[in-house]
């Protein structure tokens, strides 16, 4: 058999051109379909317009796609009898370009090139685009996931995008499933519910819209499975069946086959398609469908390096390929076949023949239908003007739910994660009884203060680095699900936050706990209940410090950056602090640095806790001459007061404080650079 290519030259002159897909066209375009291929017709393959004629309730369904030996119709309209109907929106965009900034000095790049476009309510629509064409792009600049360097105009429903408006009724399911990996399928779709649904909606309710959608998607069965043993195809499921909870009429699916199997692909697009009946906007990003994929969608946009080259009916692109006298080879699949024009692979003059023929996006010629596609005007005539909210916020439930499950999907993860929960106690025990074992008494003997003074310093290092690190490893990999949970306003930014904060406030508390009994009596520092609360105060302020500054860390850099950053930068802290180098010895112009070393005000508070508040003569049993019997004489040795307590614990709040700020102003920002 001839190679595409080869049957693309040796074609283009001949009078009775063969197409792909069993489609042969003779003289003025007339279809005569090839008795061993499946022709691509509304027929047999999904007439779009028909579909979106029809009401839900209707029962032709000869063109349906079966699904378990059912019509797909007929098994499922009725089951999303929860979900309240919408108005169809039809999207429509002009002269849309796309330029991004590449750095300092690197000037800027235009990656969409004045594109038009129109996706029309209740259908299914693929863009379509050789690797690098600009799809994602697209799909980010019409979801409104970038607005940095959009320009041209979007409209809806023949009015301009309102993106407050537009980000309420639409969602936006990644290429990756970025979901929680610990919670089963019913968990996560309840989390979901709950944060989209709030409180007013009744549990019964929720109930059985999740049941709905479960069933409709194929989850029913594996909703008490943890979401990490779900199989790729089930979790790009459950990615949409979440965010389905609240019904949104326009959603974006960033390559929603990728890496799934030829099966899965079709499930899922063929659920995308009953989506679609259902009177949603369905808009998929898609590298390179088969001719059986390809047919599911009711209209393909196809991108070559950001410039459209084809608008049209999945049925009317191989006529339309005739008819810019580029026909398809036979037996070729044109979904293929239009990918390997756009890539240039037959010349760069058949990109700029098909980028004229389709106008860039602006024909609607390749449409079925296209006399009935309704203008601007005559859609904004159709639609009255959406009713103004007064609400502000873009999540649909109050901060205090917001907050209230997300405590509850922390607590959830903190409970199936034992592994994590039990290191972090594990790790308190066991440097608390390794130091024990190595300072055990040091804290009485009036021979060993410096020993003890090691000993508190090591102490505060342990505090900080570990909760330090813990955050500069697990925070990055929490941020890509904050990034598109946050983006379908499932919660604000501040409540995630709020919820991160306090989720690891026991945990934290108990590890420092245990901790501090253990070497506090270990090391048999002074027996005084007083004393013994102040240096647990200063042991978990510094956990919070740690933490604080693991989590800005953790919000700017990935976990390669972060993971070299953070005790780097943690060196100048020590050097600062206090140890090795007394604070008196330090030159005059590094002096500023032991202001700012949180490890000082950690190492102050400590010896304030210890040797601090008048502590009376040490014992000396273990060496005949004790050089720092008098607590005193080593307080000023290391130019240390002892009564600096509460003025440590107020530097390190405030400190915690600015780390704790800065950190939430980095993550702002980061989902505002992201757009
Ligand atoms: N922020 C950016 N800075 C520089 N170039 C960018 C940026 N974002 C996208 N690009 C470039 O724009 C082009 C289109 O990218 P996009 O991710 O939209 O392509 P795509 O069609 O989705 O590709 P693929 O199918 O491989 O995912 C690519 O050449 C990409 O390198």
């Amino acid at each position: 058999m001839l190679s595409a290519r080869d049957q693309f030259y040796s074609n283009a002159a001949s009078p009775a051109a063969a197409v792909g897909l069993g489609i042969e066209v003779v003289g003025e375009m007339q279809p005569v379909y090839h008795s061993t291929t499946m022709p691509l017709t509304a027929t047999n393959g999904y007439d779009s317009r028909r579909e979106s004629k029809t009401t839900p309730n209707s029962t032709n369904d000869s063109h349906v796609p079966a699904l378990n030996g059912k019509s797909l119709r007929e098994k499922d309209m009725e089951r999303f009898s929860n979900l309240p109907s919408r108005e169809p929106v039809d999207m429509e965009f002009n002269n849309l370009s796309l330029t991004v900034n590449l750095g300092f000095r690197k000037g800027s790049k235009e990656i969409l090139h004045d594109i038009s476009g129109k996706f029309s309510g209740s259908q299914l629509i693929a863009i379509m685009g050789p690797s690098g064409a600009g799809k994602s792009t697209l799909l980010d600049a019409l979801s409104g996931f970038k607005t940095t360097g959009v320009d041209g105009s979007i409209l809806l429903n023949g009015r301009r995008r309102d993106l407050t408006a537009f980000r309420r009724m639409s969602c936006y399911i990644t290429q990756d499933d970025r979901l929680q990996p610990l919670l089963t399928v019913n968990e996560n779709m309840h989390i979901a519910a709950d944060l989209k649904l709030g409180p007013n909606v009744s549990f019964e309710e929720k109930e059985s819209r999740i049941e709905d959608i479960l069933l409709m998607l194929g989850l029913y069965d594996h909703d008490q499975t943890m979401t990490n043993r779900l199989s790729g195809g089930q979790k790009k499921r459950l990615s949409i069946a979440m965010e389905l909870i609240n019904n949104p009429t326009v959603m974006f699916l960033d390559e929603p086959t990728t890496g799934l199997d030829s099966s899965s692909c079709t499930k899922v697009l063929e659920l995308c398609k009953m989506l679609a009946q259902q009177g949603r906007t369905i808009i998929c990003t898609i590298h390179q469908p088969t001719a059986k994929l390809f047919q599911i969608f009711d209209q393909v946009y196809v991108l070559a390096a950001g410039n459209c080259v084809y608008q049209g009916s999945t049925q009317k692109l191989v006529p339309f390929l005739q008819a810019v006298d580029l026909p398809c080879p036979m037996y070729h699949n044109p979904a293929d076949y239009i990918i390997e024009l756009a890539c240039g692979e037959y010349g760069q003059d058949k990109v700029d023949t098909l980028k004229s023929a389709s106008e860039n996006g602006s024909s609607l010629t390749w449409f079925n239908n296209p006399e009935s596609i309704l203008k601007a005007s005559e859609l904004m005539r159709k639609y009255p003007v959406a009713k103004k909210t007064n609400k502000r916020s873009l999540e649909d439930t109050s901060y205090m739910n917001q907050l209230s499950v997300l405590m509850h999907r922390g607590y959830l993860k903190a409970k199936r994660d034992t592994t994590l929960t039990h290191l972090r106690i594990g790790v308190n025990v066991f440097v608390a009884v390794v130091l024990g074992a190595v300072y055990a008494n040091s804290g009485k003997e009036g021979s060993r203060v410096i020993d003890n003074y090691n000993l508190l310093f090591a102490i505060l290092m342990h505090h900080s680095m570990t909760t330090m690190m813990l955050t500069v490893l697990t925070f990055p990999i929490e941020m890509s699900i904050l990034l598109k949970e946050h983006f379908n306003r499932w919660y604000s930014l501040k409540a995630y936050y709020t919820s991160i904060t306090l989720l690891d406030l026991p945990l934290s508390i108990l590890g420092s706990l245990i901790f501090t009994i253990i070497i506090y009596l270990w090391s048999y520092q002074p027996m005084e209940w007083s004393r013994f609360w102040m240096f647990f105060a200063i042991s978990v302020l510094t956990v919070f410090v740690g933490q604080s500054f693991g989590l800005m860390i953790g919000a700017w850099f990935n976990v390669v950056n972060g993971t070299f950053l953070a005790p780097v930068l943690t060196i100048p802290m020590m050097m600062f602090a206090g140890f090795g180098v007394t604070l008196r010895d330090l030159p005059v112009y590094l002096k500023w640095g032991s202001h700012i070393s949180y490890l000082r005000y950690g190492l102050e508070g400590f010896v304030a806790a210890i040797y601090g508040n008048d502590r009376g003569t040490l014992e000396c049993e273990e060496a005949p001459y004790c050089h720092y019997r008098y607590p005193k004489k080593f307080l000023e040795e290391i130019t240390m007061t002892g009564d600096q307590f509460w003025n440590d614990v107020i530097a390190l709040v405030i400190i915690i404080l600015i780390f704790r700020i800065a950190a939430y102003v980095i993550l702002k920002a980061k989902i505002k650079s992201v757009k």
